[in-house]
């Protein structure tokens, strides 16, 4: 294990960028040296309503921050658009990166790859970092072999930018690695209302729901003669991320290349 990681945070006001602060204060090996927010740049996090007494810098512009702040590790919890371009930046900097924002698009993915192996720098990018989905999605891959025909339900809260999310993106990915594509459902079956089968992958469908009350939640739902057969994982608090947060940022010190997904990560 690492000792004494400095960490910048990106998002810190966000609900996981909070939780990211919290596990920041009782890990001893973590260590917050700045963060990367939209607003409060001058000031530092112990004065921030609702943030942990941290004392830590708050920077607005990111390659001031990357310049000035000598960091081992840059934790992305922000948006598509500014994950981007935070993960893209860090690694110039030298910093790794390891990011729990998604709706990165497979072109800025291998971009990123590309840019890591280049700079020899480390990277995680992980569209989930709670321990169970990643299972959840293992064990779907496991099943796909078995199991051709299956369709994703993913539910997540209200106020989620991205659909659909990256969790069943990755799974669908995975799946594809062991099923042969083919056509789901009747070939001459019709839409009445767009959208009603929902998002194809590759033959795969995938349902994207969104409601208050909802954190984040997954079935892979698989169908075989006279049975089915449903994997499913709920993240009811976002405390479920923050072990494989941890993980991430004490094993990118390791890394020189960039890993997609938490399962490159455990044993
Ligand atoms: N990988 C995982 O396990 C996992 C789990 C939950 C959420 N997520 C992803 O993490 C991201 C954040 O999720 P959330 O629920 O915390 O969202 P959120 O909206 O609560 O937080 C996002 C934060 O980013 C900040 N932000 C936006 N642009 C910024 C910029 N340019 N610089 C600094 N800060 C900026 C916003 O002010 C906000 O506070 C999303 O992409 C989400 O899909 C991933
Ligand atoms: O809350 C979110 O947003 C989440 N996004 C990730 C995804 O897109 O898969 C993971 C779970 C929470």
């Amino acid at each position: 294990m690492s000792n004494n990681i400095k960490v910048i945070v990106a998002g810190p006001r966000g609900k996981m960028g909070t939780e990211a602060l919290k596990l920041i204060e009782k890990e001893e090996n973590l260590t917050l040296v700045a963060c990367l927010d939209r607003k409060n740049g001058g000031k530092n996090v112990g004065e921030i309503d609702n943030l942990p007494n941290l004392d830590a810098p708050i920077f607005e512009d990111p390659e001031k921050c990357l310049s000035e702040i000598e960091a081992d590790v840059l934790i992305d919890l922000t948006t598509p658009e500014n994950g981007y371009k935070h993960t893209k930046l860090a690694l110039e900097h030298g910093v790794r990166p390891v990011v729990g924002t998604t709706g990165f698009t497979p072109e800025q993915l291998e971009e990123l790859k590309q840019l890591a192996e280049e700079k020899q720098i480390g990277a995680v990018i992980a569209p989930n970092f709670a321990v169970g989905a990643v299972l959840m999605m293992q064990f779907s891959k496991w099943a796909a072999k078995h199991f051709p025909d299956v369709e994703i339900i993913e539910k997540h809260h209200d106020q989620k930018l991205d659909a659909p999310s990256g969790t069943a993106i990755k799974t669908a990915e995975l799946i594809r690695e062991v099923r042969e594509s083919h056509h789901q459902g009747h070939p001459n079956e019709t839409e009445n209302l767009t959208g009603a089968r929902g998002a194809d992958s590759d033959g795969m469908k995938i349902h994207s729901m969104r409601l208050p009350g909802l954190i984040a939640h997954q079935e892979v739902v698989f169908g075989g003669l006279g049975q089915t057969l449903t994997i499913k994982h709920d993240s009811h608090h976002r405390e479920s991320f923050m072990s494989g947060v941890k993980l991430a940022a004490e094993k990118v010190m390791h890394l020189e290349v960039l890993v997609y997904g938490l399962e490159h990560l455990l044993d």
